[in-house]
C-alpha cells in the first residue's frame, strides 16, 4: 500500500472498501485517520467565561473557592466527556456544541437518582427571602435547644436582614468577631473562623451555597470535637453529647441547604461568577491578618474546600446507610460518655465496696441486711473441743495380727501361689494384710481366691485391693475382730485439722493406717453421699456439720438445710449459721433450691461488678477496703436425702442441683447430697457428672458401687461408717472409718453455737411454701382468661379452649383457678357460670396483682 499518497489526502478519510473485498475478508484492509487540515478551528471559549478567566487572573490570592470551583468544572467537564460518545460524528457534533451560538444554553436533563425523569416541579431559586427563612428555621431549632446559642448565630438573623453590607462592614465586623474569638494565648478557636462564613451576603444562590459549607464546617468541627476530645467528659450534660446534639440537628439543616443547592444547580454550573465574587472577599476580609491568623484560617478555607468537594458528589440528600451508621455511632458514643459520666460520679469504679453496692440495686441483698456495715464481725467464741466424747483408744491386739497372717500364708500355699504376708496395718475397723508375689505369680491367682481365704480366715467380709497403688503388694483387707469407733474428737484433735486454715475443712475419718483425713469442701466442691441404710450418711453429715462449727463463724458461713426425714438434722435448728430452719417440706426444699441458684447468680454479677473471678478474691478485697459486712459467706447446701426430693419434682430438683454443681464453686456455694438409693432415677447422669467427690457407704450390689464411685467395692463395706472417699473425680478411692459422732454431743456443741449468736434467717420455710403454692398456682393464661370471662359473662372450659387454643385440662384448671379467686361461680351443671366481679373489679385485681 503507497502511504505517500494517504499523506497528501488534507481531510480525515475512510478508505472506501469495495465490496468485494469486504468479502474476502481481505487481511491487510486498514482504517486510516489524518488529523484535519486547513478549515479546522480551536473552540472559542464564550465571553463571559474568558471575562471569568480574566478576573480570575488579576486576582493575586488564590482561595479555598477558587480551588472548588476548579475542581467543579473540572469535573463538569469530565461528565461532558463522559456523556459524549466517542466517533467522528459525535465529534463534529461536538465542535459545533463549543462553538459560541445565540441560543441560550439549557442544561442536559440528568436523570435524578430520586425522581429520575419525573422531579417535582421546581421551586423559584433561593431568594434572599428563602434563605432567610431557613436560618430563622434554623435559629429556632437552636433556640428550642437547651444548651446556649453560639451568639453567631443570633448576630447572622440580624445581618441576613439587611440588604447586602459593604465589603469594609463586613471587614469591620469580621475583626470584631474574631477579636472576641481569639483566646489569649492567641490559639486560633475553630469554632469561630467557622462561625465567619455566615457573614457573606445572602442575596445570591453562591451565599447559598457558602452558608451550606459553613454549615458542613460546623458540623466538621463538631464532629472533630466529638472524635478529638474524648477525654473530655466533665461536663455533666456533656460538651460530646452537646456536639451530638449539634450534629443531629445540623444534619437537618444541612439536608434544607442542600436541597436548595440542588434546586439552583442552573446555576450552579452556568454562572459561576458570582462565586468568584465571594471568593476574592476571603482574602480582603482576611487581609488584616498576621502570619498568626494565615495559618487557621488557610486550614478553615481548606476544609470548606473539603467540603464543597464533598457537597459536589451527592445530589441525593437523603441520608445514606453510612451517614445513618456514622450518626447513629456519635449518638451512641455521647450516650455510652454520659453514662460512664453518670457512673463516675456514682463513684461505682472507685472501689470493691462501691462496685457492690451498686449491684446490690439489681437483686436484692439480703444477706448484706444481715450484718451492719462498716463494723467488726460480731464476736464469735469456737466451741470448745472439750464438748466432744475424748477419743477411745484400742488395745494393741498383736496376737490376733500374727494368728491371722499365718493363716493367709498357709492358705497361700495350700493354693500353691507363691505369695506371703509382708505387711500388717491396722486400722480402727479393718486390718490389712499386704501380700507380695514371688516372680512370676500372676495377681489374679491371688484375687481368685478371695471366697477361699475367706473361709480360712473365717472373716465377715474380705475386700482385695490388688495392687495397692504404688506398691509392689496387694492389699487383703479384714474386719477387725473389735471394732474401734473414730470419735470425731479425735480428727479435729490432730493437727491435719488444726492446720488447716479453710472454714470449710471437715473431718472425715481414719484412713487403714489410723491417719485423720481432713477434707474442704473448698475442694470438693460438691459431694455426694450414697449407701444403704444404716451405713452411716447421717452421721458422717453430723459430722461434716459439726466440724463446720468448729471451723466457720455464722459471718464465713451459711447453711442451707434440707433434710425430708424431718429428724435427722433438726438438732440444728435455731444456730446461726443457717439461712432459714431445717427445710423438711419437700416443696419448699424446691424453692430453696432455686433460691440458691439465684443467690448464685446474684453473686456472679456481684463479681463481674468488682472485677473478680472468686469469692476469695472478692473477700479479700472486700477486706482490704475494711467493708467486712460486704464480704461474702460460703454457702454449703445440704440434701438429707435426695431420692425423696427427686420423687416430689425430679424436672426442677434435677435442674437445681445441676446449676449449682455446675457453676457454683467459684461464687461460695457448695452442694452435699445425700442418698440412700444411689439408682440412676435419683442419681441422674446430669448429676453425677457435676458432682466429682463421692462418698460410698456400705451398698448392697456391685452395680449400686458402680452407680455411686464407679468402681466396685462399696458392696464389700462393712456399714457403720466403713466408706470409700473418692475425692474430686479421682478414680483411686481410699477405704475409710467414718468419724463417729453422738447425739449428745451434737447437742452440746449446738448449744454453745446458738448462744453466741441469736439466727437471722433469711426466709421461713412458710415464706417457701406459699412461693411454690404461688408458683404452682400461676398460669400465664390466668389474667386474659379473667378478662375474657368478664367481657363475654361467662365462661366454661371449652370457651376457653377455643379461645386461647389450649388443651381441655388447662382450660379447666383456669376455670378451677377462676372459681377459687371467686371470679366465677360454681360449676351449675350443663349451664354456663356466671362471673362474679364487674369490670372494675377486674381492672382492680389486674392492678394489684400486676398482671395485665
Ligand atoms: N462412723 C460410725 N462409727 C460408728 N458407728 C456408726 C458410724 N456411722 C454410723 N454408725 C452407726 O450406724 C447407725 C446408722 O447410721 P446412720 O443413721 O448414719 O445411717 P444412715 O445411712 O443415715 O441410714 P438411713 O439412711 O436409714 O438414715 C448409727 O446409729 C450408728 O450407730
Amino acid at each position: 500500500m503507497d502511504f505517500s499518497k494517504l499523506k497528501a489526502e488534507s481531510k480525515p478519510t475512510y478508505l472506501p472498501r469495495p465490496a468485494q473485498s469486504m468479502k474476502m475478508n481481505d487481511p491487510d484492509a486498514k482504517v486510516l485517520y489524518q488529523y484535519p487540515k486547513g478549515q479546522f478551528k480551536f473552540p472559542v471559549i464564550p465571553d463571559r467565561e474568558r471575562l471569568r478567566r480574566n478576573r480570575q487572573d488579576e486576582q493575586p490570592v488564590r482561595t479555598a473557592g477558587k480551588k472548588q470551583k476548579a475542581e467543579h468544572q473540572k469535573k463538569h467537564e469530565t461528565r461532558k466527556k463522559s456523556n459524549s460518545a466517542s466517533g467522528e460524528d459525535q465529534r463534529e457534533n461536538k465542535l459545533k456544541k463549543i462553538q459560541p451560538s445565540n441560543v441560550p444554553f439549557r442544561p442536559t436533563e440528568i436523570p435524578s437518582p430520586i425522581y429520575g425523569f419525573t422531579r417535582p416541579e421546581k421551586k423559584p431559586t433561593a431568594t434572599k427571602e428563602a434563605v432567610e427563612s431557613q436560618f430563622e428555621n434554623k435559629i429556632s431549632i437552636l433556640e428550642n435547644e437547651p444548651f446556649e446559642i453560639p451568639a453567631i448565630y443570633h448576630k447572622n438573623e440580624g445581618e441576613l436582614s439587611e440588604p447586602n453590607p459593604s465589603s469594609e462592614e463586613i471587614e469591620t465586623e469580621r475583626k470584631e468577631t474574631i477579636d472576641k474569638t481569639i483566646p489569649e494565648n492567641g490559639v486560633f478557636s475553630e469554632v469561630a473562623v467557622s462561625a465567619q462564613a455566615p457573614v457573606l451576603p445572602a442575596d445570591t444562590p453562591e451565599t447559598v451555597i457558602a452558608e451550606a459549607g459553613m454549615e458542613m464546617d460546623t458540623k466538621l468541627q463538631t464532629e472533630i470535637d466529638a472524635e478529638f476530645h474524648e477525654d473530655e467528659r466533665a461536663v455533666p450534660d456533656g460538651s460530646s453529647f452537646f456536639s451530638a446534639e449539634l450534629v443531629d440537628i445540623d444534619t437537618d439543616t444541612e439536608a434544607v441547604q442542600l436541597n436548595a443547592v440542588e434546586e439552583n444547580h442552573d446555576y450552579w454550573h452556568e454562572e459561576s461568577a458570582p462565586v468568584s465574587v465571594i471568593e476574592e472577599r476571603v482574602p480582603v476580609t482576611s487581609g488584616i491578618e498576621s502570619d498568626v491568623w494565615d495559618e487557621p484560617i488557610q486550614e478553615q478555607t481548606e476544609k470548606r474546600e473539603d467540603v464543597s468537594r464533598k457537597k459536589h458528589i451527592p445530589f441525593n440528600v437523603m441520608m445514606t446507610k453510612q451517614d445513618r451508621d456514622r450518626w447513629i455511632q456519635l449518638q451512641s458514643e455521647a450516650s455510652q460518655k454520659k453514662s460512664l459520666f453518670e457512673d463516675e460520679e456514682a463513684g461505682v469504679y472507685e472501689n470493691v465496696s462501691t462496685g457492690m453496692q451498686q449491684s446490690e440495686t439489681i437483686t436484692e441483698n439480703r444477706i448484706e441486711a444481715v450484718s451492719d456495715h462498716d463494723e467488726e464481725p460480731p464476736f464469735y467464741a469456737f466451741p470448745s473441743i472439750e464438748l466432744l466424747t475424748p477419743p477411745a483408744y484400742a488395745q494393741n491386739d498383736q496376737e490376733w495380727l500374727e494368728e491371722q497372717s499365718q493363716l493367709l500364708n498357709d492358705t497361700l500355699k495350700n493354693f500353691n501361689v507363691r505369695a506371703k504376708v509382708v505387711n500388717v496395718t491396722q486400722g480402727p475397723a479393718v486390718t490389712r494384710f499386704e501380700v507380695q508375689p514371688e516372680p512370676g505369680v500372676k495377681v489374679n491367682k491371688i484375687t481368685n481366691l478371695t471366697d477361699d481365704i475367706k473361709l480360712s480366715l473365717a472373716a465377715q467380709d474380705i475386700r482385695m485391693e490388688a495392687p495397692i497403688p504404688g506398691k509392689h503388694t496387694i492389699g487383703i483387707e479384714i474386719p477387725n475382730r473389735k471394732s474401734k469407733p473414730v470419735f470425731l474428737r479425735e480428727v479435729l484433735d490432730s493437727e491435719a485439722f488444726k492446720k488447716d486454715r479453710s472454714p470449710l475443712a471437715v473431718a472425715l475419718g481414719l484412713d487403714i493406717s489410723g491417719q485423720p483425713i481432713v477434707t474442704d469442701l473448698k475442694k470438693m466442691p460438691h459431694g455426694l453421699i450414697a449407701g444403704a441404710t444404716g451405713s452411716g450418711k447421717s452421721v458422717c453429715i453430723n459430722t461434716m456439720l459439726i466440724s463446720l462449727l468448729y471451723k466457720a463463724t455464722p459471718q464465713e458461713l451459711k447453711l442451707l438445710l434440707i433434710d425430708p426425714k424431718m429428724v435427722e438434722l433438726a438438732p440444728y435448728n435455731r444456730i446461726p449459721h443457717l439461712v432459714s430452719p431445717v427445710i423438711t417440706d419437700v416443696k419448699a426444699a424446691t424453692v430453696a433450691l432455686k433460691w440458691a441458684v439465684e443467690e448464685m447468680e446474684r453473686r456472679y454479677e456481684l463479681f463481674v461488678h468488682a472485677g473478680v473471678r472468686d469469692i476469695s478474691r472478692f473477700n479479700e478485697l472486700a477486706d482490704k477496703a475494711g467493708q467486712y459486712s460486704d464480704k461474702l459467706p460460703f454457702i454449703v447446701v445440704i440434701i438429707d436425702e435426695l431420692a425423696d426430693l427427686m420423687m416430689m419434682s425430679p424436672a426442677d430438683v434435677e435442674e437445681a442441683i445441676s446449676r449449682i454443681a455446675q457453676k457454683a464453686r467459684a461464687c461460695g456455694i457448695h452442694l452435699i447430697v445425700a442418698t440412700q438409693r444411689p439408682s440412676v432415677d435419683v442419681i441422674t447422669g446430669l448429676i453425677k457428672a457435676n458432682i466429682p467427690t463421692r462418698i460410698a457407704f456400705s451398698v448392697s450390689s456391685q452395680v449400686d458401687s458402680r452407680t455411686i464411685i464407679d468402681s466396685g467395692g462399696a458392696e464389700k463395706l462393712l456399714g457403720k461408717g466403713d466408706m470409700l472417699f473418692a475425692e474430686n473425680g479421682s478414680s483411686k478411692t481410699v477405704r475409710l472409718q467414718g468419724t463417729f459422732v453422738s447425739d449428745e454431743e451434737i447437742d452440746q456443741v449446738v448449744n454453745h453455737v446458738k448462744n453466741e449468736q441469736a439466727p437471722a434467717y433469711l426466709f421461713e420455710q412458710e415464706e417457701l411454701l406459699s412461693k411454690a403454692q404461688v408458683t404452682e398456682e400461676t398460669d400465664e393464661l390466668f389474667y386474659e382468661a379473667c378478662e375474657f370471662a368478664v367481657n363475654q359473662s361467662g365462661a366454661s372450659a371449652s370457651s376457653l379452649q377455643r379461645r386461647f387454643h389450649v388443651g381441655y385440662n388447662r382450660a379447666s384448671r383456669l376455670i378451677e383457678m377462676m372459681e377459687r379467686q371467686g371470679i366465677l361461680s360454681e360449676s351449675r351443671g350443663s349451664k354456663p357460670r356466671d362471673v362474679l366481679i364487674s369490670q372494675e373489679e377486674l381492672e382492680f385485681i389486674l392492678e394489684t396483682s400486676g398482671g395485665n
